[in-house]
C-alpha cells in the first residue's frame, strides 16, 4: 500500500464508539450545525419503517428527552418510485417523505438511486447529510452517529464513509462474512489499479455515508448506482485523501440483489470510472490490498504483465547462439 494511503488510514479510520450522542450533540451546539438524514427508497417496504423508526426513537425522542436536544434535524426518506408501501410505512414511522418525481420537476426525471440522493439536496436544508439505505436488516442508529463523529470533529473532513462485515445471508445455510461482492470484484479492483491513494477505502460502495453540504451540492451525482464511487473519487481529486474518513460500524446485512441485477450496477460503476478517467491513465497501482476483520490488510500483486503477440516472434527465430 502507498505510504500516503498508510498514513491516512492511521489518521482517517474510527469507530463509532469513538463519540457518544451527548458528545456529538455538544459539538453539533457549538458549531451551529444542523444535521438530515436521507434514505433513499424503492420498494423497501419490508424495512424501511424499522430504519426509520430506530432513527427516531434514538436520536431525534431519546436525545431531545435525555439531552434536551435532538440530534437529528430532519429525517427524510426519498421514495425512489415504489410500487409498494414504502411511502405509507415510512410516513407511519416519523419520516417526512417525498416522492423523487414531485421534487423539481422543471430539472427533469431519472430512475435510480443517485437521482433520489441528488433531488434530496433540493428538500433538506442540513448543512451535514447523512446517508443511509431504507434495505437494511442488521443496523443500528450508531450507523448515524459514526458517521457524524468525524465531521463535527474535523472540520478538514468532508466525506465519512462507513465500514463493516458484509453478512451475506440468502436464507440457504449459515450467514458468512463475505458480502459486498460488487464491492470485492469490481470497486475495490478499480480503485486499487486506478486510484491507489483510495486503496485504504474499505467500504467504497457503502450506501451509510456522510458528507458537508456545499462538497454534495459541488459535485456531479451520476443517477444510478455509481453514486458513491463517483462522490469518493471526485472528493479525492477535488480536496485530497485527507477530506476522507471511514468507520467501523460493525456489521451489515441487507437485501441481497442477483448477480445479473448486480452485473448492471457494477458496468454503472466502471462507465463513471471511466468517465472520470480525462486519457488512458495507465496502471498505476500493482497490488489489490484486501482487508478482512481476521487478517487484517492483506496485499495480493495483480499479474498486470502482457506479451507481445507470438506470431512476428515464432517467424524471427533465434539464432543458435541467441537461444543459448
Ligand atoms: O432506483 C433506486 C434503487 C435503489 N434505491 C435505494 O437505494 C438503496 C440501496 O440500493 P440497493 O439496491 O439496496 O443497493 P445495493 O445492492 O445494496 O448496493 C450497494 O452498492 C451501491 C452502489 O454503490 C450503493 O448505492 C448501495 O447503497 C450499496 O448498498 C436502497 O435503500 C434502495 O431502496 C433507490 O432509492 N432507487
Ligand atoms: O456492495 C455490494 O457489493 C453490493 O451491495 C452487493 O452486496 P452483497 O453481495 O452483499 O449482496
Amino acid at each position: 500500500m502507498r505510504e500516503e494511503t498508510t498514513r491516512w488510514l492511521t489518521a482517517r479510520t474510527w469507530t463509532h464508539a469513538d463519540w457518544t450522542v451527548p458528545e456529538l450533540l455538544r459539538a453539533k451546539s457549538e458549531l451551529g450545525s444542523r444535521i438530515s438524514v436521507v434514505i433513499p427508497a424503492r420498494d423497501e417496504e419490508a424495512t424501511v419503517g424499522d430504519v426509520v423508526a430506530g432513527i427516531r426513537r434514538e436520536l431525534i425522542d431519546a436525545a431531545d428527552a435525555d439531552h434536551g436536544a435532538a440530534l437529528v434535524d430532519e429525517l427524510v426518506v426519498i421514495d425512489s418510485h415504489s410500487r409498494d408501501q414504502t411511502a405509507e410505512v415510512a410516513r407511519a414511522a416519523g419520516a417526512q417523505v417525498h416522492a423523487v418525481g414531485a421534487i423539481r420537476p422543471d430539472l427533469g426525471e431519472h430512475p435510480g438511486k443517485g437521482e433520489a440522493l441528488w433531488k434530496s439536496l433540493f428538500v433538506t436544508t442540513g448543512d451535514l447529510l447523512v446517508f443511509v439505505d431504507a434495505d437494511l436488516r442488521l443496523w443500528g442508529p450508531h450507523f448515524v452517529t459514526g458517521l457524524l463523529g468525524p465531521l463535527l470533529a474535523e472540520s478538514s473532513v468532508q466525506l465519512v464513509k462507513g465500514f463493516y462485515d458484509r453478512v451475506l445471508d440468502h436464507g440457504d445455510g449459515e450467514p458468512s462474512v463475505e458480502g459486498g461482492r460488487v464491492t470485492e470484484l469490481v470497486a475495490r479492483p478499480v480503485l486499487d489499479l486506478w486510484w491507489p491513494e483510495l486503496a485504504g477505502v474499505i467500504q467504497p460502495l457503502a450506501g451509510e455515508w456522510a458528507a458537508r453540504r456545499p462538497l454534495m451540492e459541488s459535485i456531479e451525482v451520476p443517477t444510478g448506482y455509481g453514486v458513491e464511487i463517483a462522490a469518493l473519487i471526485d472528493t479525492h481529486a477535488a480536496h485530497g485523501l485527507e477530506a476522507i474518513g471511514q468507520v467501523d460500524l460493525g456489521a451489515r446485512a441487507h437485501e441481497h440483489q442477483k448477480d445479473h441485477d448486480l452485473a448492471v450496477m457494477a458496468a454503472e460503476l466502471l462507465a463513471v470510472a471511466r468517465s472520470r478517467c480525462d486519457e488512458d491513465p495507465g496502471v498505476r497501482g500493482g497490488a489489490l490490498h484486501q482487508f478482512t476483520r481476521e487478517t487484517g490488510w492483506r496485499e495480493r500483486p495483480v499479474p498486470l504483465v502482457q506479451r507481445p503477440p507470438a506470431g512476428p516472434l515464432r517467424r524471427a527465430l533465434p539464432t543458435s547462439e541467441e537461444a543459448r
